[in-house]
């Protein structure tokens, strides 16, 4: 098969202490006593792809495109700064998603800033199904644990996942790797599993977008107890495939519950994915969509599928999740 060659891009990075209750790396603001307002902390929080075909709402896995938010305590007020994507079009006050889950995550750790001045430097497309709005809010939650000086806990899921709707993307940003995620009741739950080394994914990124809100719209209320069963077998495969067996990948990330109901958001995105599975790449939607995911153990695709309206991006798999550091 003629391929398209492709090179793994985005850096790969050192594992840094921070959440999953292993504590702060920087200054500790432990026991109700806080610096002044100098503290200043970095939050490099990675995109993901949520649903991996088959785990609708229940996997996800981080990728190595990072959004890096330097968050500062002022004297008073609200100061937001943007550069890259979203750069012209995202809020600059309260109802900004990064300080909305701020002012959330400080509310619920009893938290209280004077002031604030958050500058985003973004690279996550938005709106394209590769958790922008996850990792703004994960971006967000782990400033104001950071800033007061508080390792990650259950409770930043919790509030995360309540802000997303679901846990897939947002878990996946926080602890890095492939996450299986649940909600039980009124609370989430998510478990890591490590991804198998030789994956090489590759995000397929149309120009167009496609908000999250509007395609979950498309979904039925219910499905036929015959494609519940094949998401329940796939989904499982998905995890063994993903994670120790990737010659599994292709009938593993087959799936009834959502793709097929939301392409009349983006047929072409929905063309590219049956392509490719036909020539037996492992394809499906990323997340909400439009960008379709192709987890292959060569980086490479097949010449046969027309990708030339998309943008081709070889993507490393991040395995550490959300990163918090001190700053100057
Ligand atoms: N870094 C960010 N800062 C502020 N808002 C953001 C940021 N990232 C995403 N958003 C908001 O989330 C929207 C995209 O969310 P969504 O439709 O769920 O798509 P995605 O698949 O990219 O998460 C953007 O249009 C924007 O309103
Ligand atoms: N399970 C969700 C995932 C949405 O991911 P996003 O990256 O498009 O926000 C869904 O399919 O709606």
């Amino acid at each position: 098969m003629h391929r398209h060659r492709t090179r793994p891009q985005g850096p790969r990075h050192r594992a840094v202490e921070h959440a999953r209750g292993r504590g702060h790396p920087g200054r500790r603001l432990g026991g109700g006593h806080r610096v002044g307002p100098e503290v200043s902390v970095r939050v490099r929080v990675p995109a993901s792809t949520a649903n991996l075909g088959s785990g609708f709402d229940a996997l996800g896995m981080a990728l190595a495109l990072h959004d890096v938010i330097d968050v500062r305590e002022t004297e008073s007020g609200l100061a937001v700064t943007v550069s890259g994507e979203g750069a012209e079009d995202v809020a600059r006050d309260e109802s900004n998603l990064v300080v909305r889950a701020f002012r959330a995550a400080c509310e619920r750790i009893g938290f209280a800033p004077a002031g604030l001045a958050l500058h985003c430097a973004n690279v996550i497309p938005h709106a394209r199904g590769l958790g922008s709005s996850a990792a703004a809010i994960v971006g967000g939650i782990a400033g104001a644990y950071g800033l007061a000086g508080r390792p990650l806990d259950d409770e930043a899921l919790q509030l995360a996942a309540q802000f997303e709707g679901h846990a897939d993307n947002v878990a996946a940003s926080l602890l890095g790797g492939l996450v299986v995620a649940w909600c039980d009741e009124d609370r989430f739950g998510a478990a890591r599993v490590e991804p198998h080394a030789d994956l090489q994914p590759i995000a397929i990124i149309p120009a167009e977008s496609s908000a999250t809100h509007v395609t979950r719209g498309l979904l039925p209320d219910k499905v036929s107890h015959a494609d519940a069963a094949f998401a329940a077998g796939r989904s499982a495969l998905a995890v063994h495939a993903i994670s120790t067996r990737p010659d599994l990948l292709l009938p593993a990330l087959a799936d009834k519950l959502h793709q097929d109901y939301r392409e009349s958001a983006w047929p072409s995105t929905i063309r590219v994915v049956r392509e490719l599975r036909a020539q037996g790449v492992a394809a499906a939607v990323s997340g909400a969509g439009p960008t379709v995911l192709a987890l292959t153990t060569d980086g490479a695709l097949p010449r046969a599928v027309d990708v030339s309206a998309f943008t081709v991006l070889p993507v490393a798999v991040d395995r550490t999740g959300v990163q918090i550091s001190p700053l100057g």
